[in-house]
């Protein structure tokens, strides 16, 4: 597939019910464009606000934020960016449960484009493939720097892994700190979220309470 078609199908991939809403013409315009466009209005936010510009600590901020959302936020807003997994085949016939805990969840919310903090917990039962452990926290990383909402992420994370893995046996569990319920609005600091989504074998309560004993165990 080209870079081009892959560009142009967005998240097509994993199941349009959980594709993150985006323009149709969402990747015309190169990153280098878009930061500056973005530099632009955010100095005009900036300006808004009472802001002088001119000002030797200011007056880089509209190009730092552009650089930081196009190429670090929500870097994986762009299928381009989406980790290359790769697959072994799973030679030895391993059969039970991988479970890859504590995947460090930076994000952030698509209705206050504040900090979405926590950490991911991924569990899968392997058919014919096994994955690289470390595409599971790049998958994670990939999603999540996007503007969210928690329960899309954790379906994003797991449609992704059933695809790529052919198995329907997965689980994720993500546990975060909205910074919009606990550093404005209600402000409430010692809530957190959780999210579980599950298919295939998790779908049988043995299956998926040794997944949540085991995390839960490592929790301490
Ligand atoms: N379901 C869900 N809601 C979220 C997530 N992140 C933020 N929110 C909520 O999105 C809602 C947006 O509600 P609004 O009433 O439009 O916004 P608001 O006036 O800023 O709401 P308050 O936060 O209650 O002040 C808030 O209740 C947020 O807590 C998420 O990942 N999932
Ligand atoms: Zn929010």
């Amino acid at each position: 597939m080209t870079k081009e078609e892959i560009e142009s199908i967005g998240d097509a991939h994993i199941s349009s019910t959980v594709e993150t809403p985006l323009r149709s013409d969402a990747f015309k315009k190169s990153d280098d464009d878009k930061i500056e466009s973005i530099k632009y209005h955010f100095s005009e936010i900036m300006k808004e606000l009472g802001l002088d510009l001119t000002d030797d600590s200011l007056s880089g901020t509209p190009h730092r934020v552009a650089k930081m959302y196009v190429k670090e936020l929500f870097y994986g807003l762009n299928p381009k960016n989406r980790p290359k997994i790769s697959t072994f085949d799973n030679k030895y016939g391993y059969q039970k449960m991988l479970i890859e805990q504590n995947i460090n969840i930076d994000s952030a919310c698509e209705h206050h484009f504040l900090p979405i903090v926590g950490t991911a917990h991924v569990g899968y039962i392997p058919k014919d493939k096994v994955v690289g452990l470390s595409k599971i926290n790049r998958l994670v990383d990939y999603y999540s720097h996007r503007p969210q909402v928690q329960e899309r992420l954790c379906l994003q994370i797991l449609k992704d892994l059933q695809q790529t893995l052919e198995t329907e046996d997965v689980i994720v569990v993500v546990n975060a700190k909205h910074l919009c319920v606990s550093s404005r609005g209600i402000k409430d600091k010692s809530s957190f979220t959780t999210t579980v989504e599950y298919g295939g074998k998790f779908n049988e309560s043995a299956f998926r309470n040794e997944f949540l004993r085991i995390i839960e165990k490592n929790a301490g």
